[in-house]
């Protein structure tokens, strides 16, 4: 007689869940100490798919970018404490994730951030003492990205090699219009929007903030404009407010390329000649950290008072709203159901052809066959190598 629970038996896709499972949560990672700031400051700038030039030039100037930028870093970092409170807001989805996977079998959620603790090496370490039958990589990025979920996965592989890993993986590449995700972001939108409404200043503007990107990256066929973009018209779509006046922007800027826009600070400024209230929401982060606690609620909300907004909500991230996270449980149920090694919330491929940045090629139903392993993981260009 088999000694599984009824739980463990539960079919998932064609497969029986009676295996246990590791789910790594990717994220960027943020300082956790006054001290922590530069070091966490140089591996991002040391991040080939950040600052594409030769590894040779790449470290010593982000020595001295991460020197430069450490102050004004420090200072936005200062305001909350000293420390990025990412990790915090990324454990509490990990635990409520896990919650909601409860009936899977065995499955445990591991973090792994990209610049600063726990990285891919320690993650890796504990998952290889979990000893799954399978991984699932799940990017806290609902939009993919060579900057983000590509470095993310390409370091995991790394770690997970070095580690001597060797079990079937899954990647959930991207997720922009996931259901459950524009159901909670449009949930908090439309208390911003009440909020903004019972002031008394007339009918507010909704600013869908994403993080930015130079422009480069973007002209080099990385899709994560396009998917932001995606992510905003489902919003407008599951608000169904008529006449909503919307835009949609990018927040961040650091260094001396073009980024992409309109630019955060500029619609702030549009919005202040025209004498609209402002409801801003992040939509490609997915928890609270200096680009929402700061960026946004500090320096966007004295902007917008300097330049005559009337009114200015900033709408939570998702963090652990229930419609987000059992979102993100039905990502990972699709995973592990398939047998492909990536996939997108639609299985195959979503974006459009001429993103060569997508890992996922055009036409098919996934790009690999069968999950990879730490061993067999191809190499994947980043899109502007
Ligand atoms: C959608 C997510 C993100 C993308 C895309 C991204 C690209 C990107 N970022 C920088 C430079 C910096 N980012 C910094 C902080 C930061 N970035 C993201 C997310 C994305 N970045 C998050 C969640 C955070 C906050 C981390 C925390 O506080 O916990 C910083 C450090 C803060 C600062 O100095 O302002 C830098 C620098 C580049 C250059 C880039 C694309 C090329
Ligand atoms: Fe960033
Ligand atoms: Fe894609």
């Amino acid at each position: 007689m088999s000694n599984e629970t009824p739980a463990a038996q539960k079919i998932t896709g064609q497969k029986i869940a009676a295996e246990k499972i590791a789910v790594v949560l990717f994220n960027l990672g943020g300082p956790d100490s006054r001290e922590a700031v530069r070091p966490f400051l140089f591996n991002l700038f040391n991040d080939p798919a950040i600052l594409r030039i030769p590894g040779l030039f790449r470290t010593p100037l982000a020595h001295f970018l991460a020197k430069r930028r450490a102050k004004p870093a420090g200072e936005i970092y200062e305001i909350l404490g000293g420390k990025s409170p990412l990790l915090e807001n990324t454990e509490a989805q990990a635990q409520a994730l896990q919650a909601a996977l409860g009936d899977l079998g065995q499955v445990r959620t591991f973090i792994a951030m990209r610049y600063w603790h726990p990285m891919s090496d320690e993650t890796a370490q504990r998952v290889r003492e979990f000893d799954p039958d399978r991984i699932v990589l799940l990017p806290l990025y609902p939009q993919f990205s060579t900057t983000t979920t590509a470095s993310s996965e390409k370091v995991w592989f790394q770690s997970a090699k070095a580690a001597g890993i060797d079990k079937p993986t899954v990647t959930v590449c991207c997720y922009p219009t996931e259901p459950g995700f524009i159901k909670s972001a449009a949930k908090l939108i439309r208390a911003g929007i009440e909020d903004a409404g019972a002031a008394g200043h007339g009918k507010p503007r909704v600013l869908f903030s994403s993080h930015g990107l130079p422009k480069k990256v973007v002209k080099g066929g990385d899709p994560y404009q396009w998917q932001c973009e995606r992510t905003a018209e489902a919003i407008v779509r599951e608000l169904d407010i008529p006449g909503l006046d919307w835009v949609s922007c990018y927040q961040s800027r650091v260094g001396p390329l073009e980024w992409i826009g309109p630019s955060t600070d500029a619609e702030i400024e549009r919005a202040g000649t025209d004498g609209v209230p402002l409801v801003v929401v992040p939509i490609a982060f997915v928890s609270e950290h200096s680009e929402t606690l700061v960026e946004i609620e500090v320096e966007y909300r004295e902007l917008a008072h300097e330049k005559g907004v009337p009114h200015f909500v900033r709408v939570p991230t998702v963090g652990v709203e229930d419609a987000f996270i059992q979102g993100l449980a039905g990502l990972v149920r699709q995973a592990v159901g398939g047998e492909v090694a990536m996939c997108s919330q639609a299985g195959g491929r979503i974006c459009p052809d001429g993103f060569q940045g997508c890992p996922l090629r055009a036409g098919q139903a996934n790009n690999r066959q069968a999950p990879t392993t730490a061993s067999t993981q191809p190499k994947r260009p980043m899109a502007a190598e």
